[in-house]
């Protein structure tokens, strides 16, 4: 398979080195805009064993392409898509946190294959260096959910062997809704408050996690997702545990003063709730204040 990927960022840097490592046919895909008029970029991979560059190809179209994985931000992902020549054939697979840009995505390009996934792996870009500063899993499906074709894509064993381990779900739906309820809970306490992913475990934040986890199960159940309160904060308590000394996603976006995703992370709580007429008043609160900077 010929791998595009469209961010080059932390997150699409690291699968394109690692896919690249692999011995698969990477471009990177983005409009002169974003590649400034440069044909490759040279970047290097480094983890605490190893490290390697390459010089990855840069086209604006995805011609060479069977499969485009999308890694920018969840807010930059229609823009990014809409900036390129998308070819008809060619796969799409979302890869960023948030809900939403899924269903926009399905809206806007009905005729292309589309894939979700979510991931536990944690990468940072600084400069042209992509670190991979912890291994994770990748959990990949269909979107929407099928019934009635082959589950389990071709390219999957690329991505194994690329960057394992990578699980196929059949229900990715609620794969991703676990991955939002986590960071609707653990990235604006972390963000607002400045403190590592471990310090939530303290008992001061019990009560507002509790409430936050309430709402979201809430919402969950009322969009036939079947997760409940207790699940979440089980969920939260163990990523919290195993990412202790981590700065959460939106802490960092935060303390560099850069856009963060919380209206595609909580906000995405606040508009499903008012769809199902549903009250979720720690939401709107994290929402608000994410948005106008006021904490
Ligand atoms: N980093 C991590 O460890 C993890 C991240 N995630 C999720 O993955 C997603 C990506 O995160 P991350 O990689 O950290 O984010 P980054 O900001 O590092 O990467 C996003 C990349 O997309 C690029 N981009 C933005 N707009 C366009 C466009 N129009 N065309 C081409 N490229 C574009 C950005 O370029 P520029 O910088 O120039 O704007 C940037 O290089 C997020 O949803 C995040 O929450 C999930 C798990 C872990
Ligand atoms: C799981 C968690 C909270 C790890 O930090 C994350 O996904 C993020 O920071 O965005």
């Amino acid at each position: 398979m010929h791998w595009g990927i469209l961010g080059d960022g932390a997150i699409g840097g690291l699968y394109a080195m690692s896919l690249y490592h692999a011995g698969y046919p990477v471009t990177l895909v983005m409009s002169n805009e974003f590649s400034q008029g440069q044909s490759f970029r040279q970047l290097t991979y480094e983890n605490e064993q190893t490290h390697y560059q390459a010089e990855l190809p840069i086209e604006q179209t995805t011609d060479h392409c069977d499969i485009l994985l999308i890694c920018t931000k969840s807010y930059q992902v229609l823009d990014a898509l809409q900036t390129i020549h998308l070819t008809q054939n060619c796969e799409l697979l979302t890869l960023h946190n948030g809900m939403g840009p899924q269903q926009k995505i399905l809206n806007r390009y009905p005729d292309h294959s589309l894939w979700a996934g979510t991931t536990t792996h944690g990468a940072k870009r600084q400069s042209n260096h992509i670190i991979h500063h912890g291994s994770g899993i990748t959990t990949i499906g269909r979107y929407p959910k099928n019934h009635h074709t082959a589950p389990c894509p071709t390219w999957l064993d690329d991505l194994n062997n690329a960057l394992p381990e990578v699980i196929f779900d059949e229900n990715i739906e609620i794969a991703l809704w676990r991955k939002l309820a986590i960071n609707c809970v653990i990235n604006p306490l972390t963000a607002i408050d400045q403190c590592l992913n471990g310090e939530l475990l303290s008992p001061s934040y019990q009560p507002v996690i509790r409430e936050l986890c309430y709402e979201i199960s809430q919402v969950a159940n009322a969009c036939q997702i079947p997760l409940s309160c207790g699940e979440i904060e089980q969920l939260v308590q163990q990523v919290c545990k195993q990412t202790a000394k981590n700065h959460s996603s939106m802490a960092q976006d935060v303390y560099y003063r850069r856009p963060t995703e919380i209206k595609l992370i909580n906000g995405y709580i606040v508009e499903m709730a008012k769809r199902y007429n549903l009250d979720v008043p720690f939401n709107r609160h994290l929402v608000k204040n994410l948005t106008t900077g006021e904490f």
